[in-house]
């Protein structure tokens, strides 16, 4: 019994400390288990954290890299993956050939007409010469210039960029550029050296609308009405190509009557394009900061800003008043209530006195028929409801048609038809029928 003993403790010692190994080696593994399911997560945690704060995008490489290491588990998935990373990559050489290629357009040939030297553009205006000035508008001194060829041209010296970003002034005299037209100021070129910036256009003889119609012309101005319709029918049919005629649309902005260019057939061209604004099919309007000259902007673009071609025709319905009256838009030298003439004209048209309207230098007033067509037109151009203001398009026809319907022939279609409002001016004029159909843009070329 007594050499028994000693032997029983030992093997209970061995059992003891055999338990104690297995248990430290459970915990062992027990630990370095727990451990590696924590560095797992931590690690999604970790992307997680990064993906929302949002200073990568929400595709990008990385997120698929991990996706591959993590998630991936069959060989169509990491070939799916890697047909996704290859199509990212490929997609990032395009952005990147897309940002030089905005590099490019800094290149001083932007794409249109033709780009002139500092020196030719000297030569033609004669160093710049006080004798070849022709005016000075808010964007510069215009000057006549002859170039090589022996073609004249009109420069314009812009004085700074700072009321337009330059890019943004490129951008859109490149559009303008390359629009053509009868009725449109030809752009025939541009100089860009140093910080010098010209426009090139094509010359146009006969001054501007604003110098005949506000000038000294004596007694009788030559402006007939029958010259002053044709000038109204020629800046319709460019504002009209304006907006009708090209995608994206332009809206010019600044229609008044020193942009009206004449010929010396009284052709009216339209200028000034420094303010242009294109407008995307997709887009009803912009919201810009507001520009135009007072007196002819719409009030609608006045007060918020927003912008579309309904404000070009709201300038146009002024600019038509100004040309029926031969007033200014707006003219301090009058009694106050004749200083703006919107208000003034409304107030004659619903007081019956639409033939006071007339300008006093036309020496053969048109006929009433003519006259109250017009009138109702100017009207409708300025309604402060903007989608009842006629389309330029629109416009045309109405100048055009001589049987344009009145109220009291087309009575019986007066309920047919949608009202226009003018303020606290009522008058009831049906829309000519299906007008809209029926006119060509071929028409307006
Ligand atoms: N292509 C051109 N051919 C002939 N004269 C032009 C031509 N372009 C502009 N002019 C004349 O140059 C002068 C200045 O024109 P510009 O368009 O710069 O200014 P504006 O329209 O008078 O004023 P603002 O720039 O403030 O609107 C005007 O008298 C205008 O008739």
């Amino acid at each position: 019994m007594t050499d028994s003993t000693p032997t029983l403790s030992l093997s209970v010692k061995l059992l003891v400390l055999v338990a104690i190994l297995v248990v430290i080696a459970l915990v062992i593994v027990l630990l370095l288990f727990f451990l590696c399911f924590r560095r797992g997560n931590n690690r999604k945690q970790m992307l997680a954290a990064k993906h929302s704060s949002g200073t990568i995008p929400l595709v990008s490489k990385e997120i698929m890299v991990v996706k591959a290491l993590d998630e991936v588990t069959t060989r169509s998935e990491i070939d799916e993956v890697e047909v996704d990373l290859k199509k990212e990559v490929e997609i990032g050489a395009v952005r990147k050939k897309e940002e030089v290629s905005v590099v490019v357009v800094e290149d001083p040939n932007i794409g249109w007409g033709r780009w002139y030297t500092l020196k030719e553009v000297e030569i033609a205006t004669r160093g710049f010469s006080e004798g070849n000035v022709i005016g000075e508008g808010g964007y510069g001194v215009v000057y006549r210039g002859v170039l090589q060829d022996g073609s004249v041209v009109a420069v314009k010296n812009l004085l700074n960029n700072k009321g337009q970003a330059e890019k943004e002034f490129k951008v859109e005299v490149e559009a303008i550029g390359k629009v053509r037209h009868k009725n449109l100021v030809g752009l025939v070129g541009y100089c860009a050296e140093g910080a010098r910036r010209m426009l090139v256009y094509e010359y146009v003889d006969n001054g501007n609308l604003e110098q005949w119609l506000h000038g000294d012309v004596g007694p009788f101005s030559p402006l007939t009405w029958d010259i002053r319709m044709r000038i109204a029918i020629g800046t319709a049919k460019g504002l009209a190509y304006l907006h009708e005629g090209l995608e994206p649309k332009v809206v010019h902005r600044d229609i008044k009557s020193s942009n009206i260019l004449l010929d010396k057939n009284w052709n009216a061209k339209v200028s000034d394009f420094g303010l242009a604004k294109l407008l995307g099919s997709e887009k009803t309007h912009v919201t810009t900061r507001v520009m135009g000259t007072f007196g002819y902007v719409a009030p609608e673009y006045a007060s918020t800003g927003m912008l579309n071609e309904r404000s070009d025709v709201y300038s146009f319905g002024v600019l038509l008043m100004e040309i029926i009256t031969g007033r200014s838009p707006v003219d301090y030298s009058r009694p106050p209530a004749e200083m703006n003439l919107v208000d003034w004209f409304k107030t004659m048209v619903a007081s019956r006195r639409s033939e006071e309207l007339v300008d006093p230098l036309i020496e053969i007033p048109p006929s009433p028929r003519s006259l109250k067509r017009v009138l109702l037109i100017c009207l409708r151009c300025i309604d402060l409801d903007v989608v009842k203001r006629p389309k330029m398009g629109q416009i045309i026809h109405m100048l055009e048609t001589d049987d344009f319907p009145f109220r009291s022939e087309l009575r019986t279609m007066r309920d047919k038809d949608p009202v226009p409002s003018h303020g606290d001016v009522s008058i009831k004029v049906p829309y000519p029928p299906k007008l809209a159909e029926t006119i060509e843009k071929s028409k307006w070329r």
